[in-house]
């Protein structure tokens, strides 16, 4: 039988034999056999390593596979499904805070229409979480498959991107609220900015580019006194962090759009309301205490002046941003590199008429047949302006937008939704 260091060192039969009985080759022979010998173990010892590190990578690829909601070739199927537009020459678009409230809205409205609609969304438990899911379902049962991941992640968009040629992003993912801003600032810094950021850097290198139109807010107008707004007002003086964010925004995708030719459009909302709406809003936790019996808190401005709010209904602004994708225009960049100028633009979506905090609460009132016990407040420092009204008039020529809803009308549909949603019963959900 042949030892090991024969299978290593053959012999060569006919060329020479050595003789191992010999002083010198037993010398020879022991160096040798002690040298193969730890060539041996070296060898085993890099086998090991390797193998070693091979697996660790495996469990953490494997840990990552099995803890991460996305991924697979399933997945990869469902995302492909929904982004499949039904119409000649209809969009594939990526709507980010898809379960959120005009997320949804918009979602739901692409897909009706013909689009292609990939919804992602963090679920995040800034509000109840399970409205967000239920909004998930009656999207999935028009078809829309919505991701369960952050727009941090930038594994994830690169992955959404390779998986599909978007030609359009609908960025609407954001940490909402102008009050909530001083409890959790880091918050509206992770979303608003970092995650902003890390979506345009995954939009700019597509290839070919989407075009973006994205969620800024009436709240950068801050302090600004001159009415109605426009959108060559002053916006330098923002009165909340979340204001702030959304500012920063707006200047971190123009610089997008300057260097890396991204169609952008940002638009500027005006307190948006309706059916499926944010708990966190006032209308919506106005009509909740209402019925439960609770008193509410009403802020008063300075001089006992009214608070006021160009309350914007949900399907006016969805008109807003279907007319923002149909008008969006191209982008440029290829393989990162702007190759020409792409638009950047910056619209008011708001309904141009005002409409003070208490007639808002006579409003809910009069549709839930309860009155509400209100506490008036004087407003606090908390981020809040006392009032916005928007100049709309570049949107209507550019998008063809024409808000058609008053608030009577809009909070009567809220309202209807609600009962059917929650019921009379101490706003908890009907199953
Ligand atoms: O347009 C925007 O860009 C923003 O619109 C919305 O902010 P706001 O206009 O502040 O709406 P909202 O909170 O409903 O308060 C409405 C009024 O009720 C008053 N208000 C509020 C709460 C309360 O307890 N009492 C009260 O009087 C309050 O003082 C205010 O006068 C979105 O939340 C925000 O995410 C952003 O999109």
């Amino acid at each position: 039988m042949p030892s090991l260091e024969d299978e290593l060192f053959p012999s060569t039969p006919g060329k020479f034999k050595i003789d191992r009985n010999h002083p010198m080759n037993r010398q020879f022979h022991r160096c040798f056999a002690s040298t193969s010998t730890m060539f041996l173990w070296a060898l085993f010892l890099i086998a090991l390593t390797a193998s070693y590190l091979s697996f660790q990578s495996f469990v953490d690829s494997g840990s990552r596979y099995f803890s991460a909601s996305w991924g697979g070739i399933q997945w990869e199927k469902q995302v492909r499904i929904s982004a499949q537009p039904h119409r000649t020459n209809g969009f594939s678009v990526v709507v980010t805070g898809a379960a959120g409230f005009v997320g949804s809205h918009v979602s739901l409205a692409l897909k009706k229409r013909g689009d292609g609609v990939v919804g992602l969304d963090n679920f995040n438990s800034y509000y109840d979480p399970s409205l967000k899911k239920a909004r998930k379902s009656l999207l999935s049962n028009h078809g829309i498959f919505i991701v369960d991941g952050d727009i941090n992640d930038v594994r994830l968009l690169d992955k959404l991107f390779d998986v599909v040629v978007f030609t359009h992003v609908m960025h609407l993912a954001a940490q909402a609220g102008v009050r909530y801003a001083m409890e959790n600032p880091n918050s509206y810094v992770h979303s608003n900015i970092a995650g902003l950021v890390t979506l345009l850097e995954a939009c700019k290198s597509a290839n070919p580019q989407p075009a973006v139109v994205w969620a800024s807010s009436s709240s950068v107008y801050g302090l600004n006194e001159k009415v109605p707004f426009s959108e060559s007002d002053r916006t330098d003086q923002p009165a909340s962090l979340y204001a702030a964010t959304k500012k920063a925004g707006e200047e971190i995708t123009h610089t997008y759009n300057h260097i890396y030719g991204l169609s952008i459009t940002g638009l500027r909302f005006f307190t948006v309301y309706g059916p499926w709406g944010r708990p966190d809003m006032a209308y919506f936790s106005f009509t909740r205490n209402i019925l439960q019996g609770k008193p509410i808190t009403v802020f008063r401005g300075k001089n006992r002046v009214d608070l006021a709010r160009d309350f914007t209904y949900i399907d006016d602004i969805v008109k807003g941003c279907l007319g923002s994708l149909d008008t969006s225009g191209k982008s440029t960049g290829s393989g990162g590199k702007k190759t020409g100028a792409a638009p950047y633009r910056i619209f008011n979506l708001g309904n141009t008429s005002p409409v003070t905090v208490p007639t808002l609460v006579s409003i809910l009132e009069r549709h839930l047949k309860v009155k509400a016990k209100k506490n008036v407040v004087e407003m606090p420092g908390n981020g809040d302006v006392p009032f916005t009204h928007a100049n709309i008039s570049s949107a209507r020529r550019e998008l063809g937008y024409k808000p058609t809803t008053d608030l009577q009308t809009g909070l009567k549909k809220f309202v209807r939704w609600y009962l059917s949603y929650y019921g009379y019963n101490h706003g908890k959900p009907v199953n």
